[in-house]
């Protein structure tokens, strides 16, 4: 824990061998920051909300955080709740699990317990990189405000945009939105104004960045009155939040607690690796499996069915995947091998909206055992109870290592995260475990036998699979043909009430908005490169790219903007737009409906589990890999499976589908 804002800096640190621009740079930002002594190092260290130093919170607030059975601050929300209540704009970070939510949540509520109640107006914006993360944030929100007569209304993408209108209709007083759909408000939903808004929260700001929000961010920065208070938190102060924050903030005060990247205390990790296995077979001068190979593959879900069967049989577990196909075809695999694994459900961004809340739902009241997920449930979900993280494989990065196992061990309780790694992960792992007292770090062996009868078994099942991923397909291309065909008769029937609604404006299209996730990724990842060029705190202050182009709305305020905006898209719509869609609608809608299409669902090649890869595998010493993890290598694990399955994908495959009674989640 630090104490001022200059030796605070995630980015500053300059000790022995300081530069004179590293020098420069560290008192620009002692500059920027307002200096800040963290109360819990001094002598008045808080040992309950109603006795912070600074500050005194309402009875109402106290009762709420009482009946939620937090009566001791944290660290984070001991420094913050006074700053936030002063009005003073905050740049916080902590390691997972340590109680931010409520550290920004106390601060507003307290605020808005004195607002002029006969003027009522949203004053407070919540944003959250996550649709999931919103729900959870204004879920806090409600349970610390139910003693006072405060109001919410939650604003995230895959819900009803009527019901939200309706809602913000009534000028709640606090908006807690994803960024997308609080812009689309900001934009067409004429009662709802920033104008009022007083205070900003930033929640995982780095997230938010990350995912490409940069331009969204901006735009709701710059809807907001200049006056605001602003608080943000995020797990890293890259150079990106940086930015942000000299665009956002007003002498922020920087307040960080605990080691950047400091993994919970009560985490003990495990890294399951091909060489772990190899030794478990006994036969220490085996082969080696390369764990991200095509086989290696098959390899590792039958490691992971192992180990769900066996060591994390019981309790709540959240299993990660990079991607979702993955994560998909692993619910598949877990539905049709049964022995408890069927209790699982699937959480990624090819669900709707209601089928991943329900999917949270199941898990947080504990009807299912597995969670399936990718990153999108890596960042600030909070499940009580969850007690393993189980990483398929390594992440890209070890800030994303960090957050999904802070999944896990929170709010000082225990709790075990295990990951499969192969030979290209070796940095990575290295890293993980610099981020762990060692004490914490296990290696996990598991029978070969278990592993074997596992993948002869998931080698049956494939054909199983298969019907599954076809039948889903083609239900699929038939829900969307059923779509275009619905889409066309609203079209004919409803034409005049279509076309006389204002159009509504996009901040973003499609491809935009994934050119602005892949920017924002490569930004994020420019800090792990080495010869990323660090630049300064100065530097940063003028702008990276080219100054903008010169637009038609250069230079007018956002109110003549959006006023010529909205007159430009009224005339474009009246030349041509509606008859466009309607004609565009239904020759999509003919083409949708002929039956031929439905069935050119080109049927896929079943493929054994050792399909692609015929290499053979390394026979005799360990890598050096191995060596590091201090695992020899053994005999077997390595050989090649038997010849390719040529089952047809229909064989066998209608028994089991029965058995599956409710049918495996569709992406
Ligand atoms: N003062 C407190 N005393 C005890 N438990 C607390 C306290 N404050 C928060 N908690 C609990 O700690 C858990 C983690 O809180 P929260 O989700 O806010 O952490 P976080 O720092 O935002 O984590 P992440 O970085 O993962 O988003 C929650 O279950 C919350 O109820």
């Amino acid at each position: 824990m630090s104490d001022d804002a200059s030796s605070d800096d995630d980015t500053a640190a300059a000790p022995a061998g300081q530069t004179d621009a590293d020098k420069a740079n560290a008192a620009a930002i002692k500059a920027f920051f307002t200096s800040h002594k963290n109360a819990s190092t001094s002598s008045q260290k808080a040992l309950s909300f109603s006795t912070l130093p600074n500050c005194t919170l309402s009875r109402q607030l106290l009762l709420a955080l009482g009946s939620l059975n937090l009566s001791t601050p944290t660290p984070i929300q001991a420094e913050c709740i006074p700053l936030a209540m002063m009005g003073k704009d905050i740049v916080a970070s902590s390691a997972t699990g340590s109680g931010k939510t409520v550290a920004f949540w106390v601060g507003v509520l307290e605020r808005l317990l004195h607002r002029d109640r006969k003027n009522p107006m949203t004053r407070v914006v919540v944003m959250t990189p996550t649709r999931e993360l919103a729900v959870q944030v204004h879920g806090v929100g409600m349970a610390l405000a139910r003693y006072t007569d405060v109001s919410f209304c939650l604003c995230v993408g895959g819900l009803s945009l009527k019901v939200q209108e309706a809602e913000l209709k009534q000028r709640p007083d606090i908006v807690v939105s994803t960024p997308g759909r609080l812009i689309d408000h900001v934009r067409n939903t004429p009662c709802f104004t920033m104008d009022g808004v007083e205070v900003l929260v930033l929640d995982e700001a780095d997230r938010m960045l990350e995912e490409g929000f940069r331009d969204e961010l901006e735009e709701i920065i710059s809807a907001a009155p200049r006056s605001r208070q602003t608080l943000l938190f995020s797990a890293t102060v890259t150079e990106s939040i940086q930015q942000l924050t000299r665009l956002s903030m007003n002498k922020p005060v920087r307040v960080k607690i605990d080691e950047m990247g400091a993994a919970a205390k009560g985490l003990e990790q495990e890294c399951q690796s091909s060489v772990c296995l190899l030794r478990v077979r006994g036969d220490k001068a085996g082969e080696s499996i390369e764990l991200n190979s095509r086989s290696g593959e098959r390899h590792r879900e039958a490691l992971l069915i192992a180990l769900c069967t066996r060591s994390f049989a019981t309790g709540r577990t959240i299993i990660f995947f990079r991607s979702k196909a993955q994560a998909h075809r692993m619910k598949i695999l877990f539905t049709l091998f049964g022995q408890g694994l069927e209790r699982s459900d699937e959480l990624h961004g090819d669900l709707t909206q209601e089928q991943r809340l329900r999917a949270l739902k199941r898990f947080r009241e504990g009807e299912i055992g597995f969670l399936l997920a990718t990153d999108l449930a890596s960042r600030g979900l909070d499940i009580k109870g969850i007690e393993n993280v189980i990483n398929y494989e390594m992440p890209k990065s070890i800030e994303i290592y960090l957050h999904r196992v802070g999944r896990t061990a929170r709010a000082g309780r225990k709790g075990r995260a295990l990951t499969l790694v192969g030979e290209s992960d070796r940095k990575l792992v290295k890293l993980a475990m610099k981020h762990a007292p060692p004490e914490s770090i296990k290696q996990r062996t598991i029978p070969s036998d278990v592993v074997a009868a596992v993948f002869k078994e998931m080698r049956e099942l494939e054909p199983e699979v298969k019907a599954v991923v076809m039948e889903e397909r083609e239900e699929k291309e038939f829900r969307r043909g059923n779509m275009e065909l619905q889409k066309a008769s609203n079209m004919l029937e409803y034409a005049d009430e279509i076309k006389s609604r204002p159009a509504r404006t996009w901040f973003q299209s499609q491809s935009d908005k994934l050119e602005a996730k892949k920017v924002g990724k490569d930004e994020h990842n420019s800090k792990f490169s080495q010869k990323a060029k660090k630049r300064t705190f100065q530097e940063e202050e003028e702008p990276i790219s080219k100054p903008p182009k010169r637009t038609p709305f250069s230079g007018l305020s956002r109110r003549e903007k959006r006023r010529k905006m909205a007159a430009w898209e009224d005339e474009e719509d009246r030349q041509s737009g509606a008859q466009r869609e309607l004609a565009a609608s239904i020759r999509s809608a003919k083409k949708a409906s002929r039956p031929d299409k439905l069935q050119a669902v080109r049927p896929e090649r079943p493929s054994g589990f050792e399909a692609g890869n015929r290499k053979k595998q390394k026979k005799g010493k360990g890598t050096a890999f191995d060596r590091e993890m201090g695992v020899a290598a053994s005999a077997g694990e390595g050989k090649r499976p038997g010849k390719r399955e040529r089952e047809s994908a229909k064989g066998g495959a209608k028994h089991k589908l029965g058995r599956m009674g409710p049918k495996v989640k569709r992406s």
